[in-house]
């Protein structure tokens, strides 16, 4: 699904990734774990066609549609939509103050899917971080993508929600859907990635998520 061939990236004169290759293959959990500052973020900035590459060459198949988890932030308890209205914003491809009933019926499906069916009236500012997160992804499933990324997407949650919210995506993969997990967690990585790009300024190591703790020899 997407080919990263001697990929040098970086801003301006400063580089900051330097001949990557690297093959994800449609239906993996790819975990890209590493210190920080080594790229993480640019790479994913790359592949979300945000950043030219210095050099190499990075290709994604055709018709790859691209779903988008960030970091947690935290909202405004003011925040006026709710759950539900929330997600539906990524439904329309123009504006218009109603949604069909296919549309309904969409935003409906993913709040199933992202267990928030019970929430979706609750306002957006007021649900916990683990919501939030399931909320954003629920979003981003709106549009149906083959490649979700997920930045940092469990950073600042607490362990159950963490589980919870990878066990969704565990679920999603499962389904056919290609995933990038953006980590610091070594454990989340092991526990739910299929194959992982360990970065390491200017070595970069990839592989089946069994071979993880041999390339790190046990971090
Ligand atoms: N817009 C930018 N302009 C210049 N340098 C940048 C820019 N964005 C990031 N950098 C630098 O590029 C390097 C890699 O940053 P990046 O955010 O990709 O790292 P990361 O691995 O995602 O780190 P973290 O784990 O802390 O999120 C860092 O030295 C950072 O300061």
């Amino acid at each position: 699904m997407i080919t990263l061939n001697h990929l040098s990236l970086g801003y301006g004169s400063k580089g900051v990734i330097s001949d990557l290759n690297l093959t994800i293959a449609k239906g993996e959990f790819l975990v890209v774990v590493g210190e920080n500052g080594v790229g993480k973020t640019t790479l994913i900035k790359s592949l979300l066609g945000q950043l030219a590459p210095h050099a190499g060459k990075l290709t994604i198949a055709d018709g790859v549609k691209i779903g988008y988890v960030p970091q947690f932030r935290n909202l405004d308890s003011e925040y006026p939509l709710s759950i539900r209205d929330f997600v539906a914003l990524n439904v329309r491809p123009t504006w218009r103050p109603w949604l069909t009933q296919v549309e309904r019926q969409q935003v409906e499906t993913v709040l199933a899917k992202t267990n928030l069916t019970r929430l979706a009236d609750r306002p957006l500012g007021l649900a916990s971080g683990g919501e939030k997160q399931r909320a954003y992804l629920a979003q981003s499933l709106l549009a149906s993508p083959d490649l979700l990324i997920l930045d940092e997407s469990t950073a600042s949650l607490d362990p159950d929600s963490k589980v919870e919210l990878l066990s969704l995506v565990k679920q999603l993969q499962t389904e056919g859907l290609t995933i990038i997990f953006v980590t610091h967690d070594w454990d989340l990585a092991r526990q739910f990635g299929t194959h992982f790009l360990h970065m390491d300024a200017g070595c970069y190591r990839n592989g089946p998520i069994a071979e993880l703790d041999q390339h790190l020899g046990g971090k």
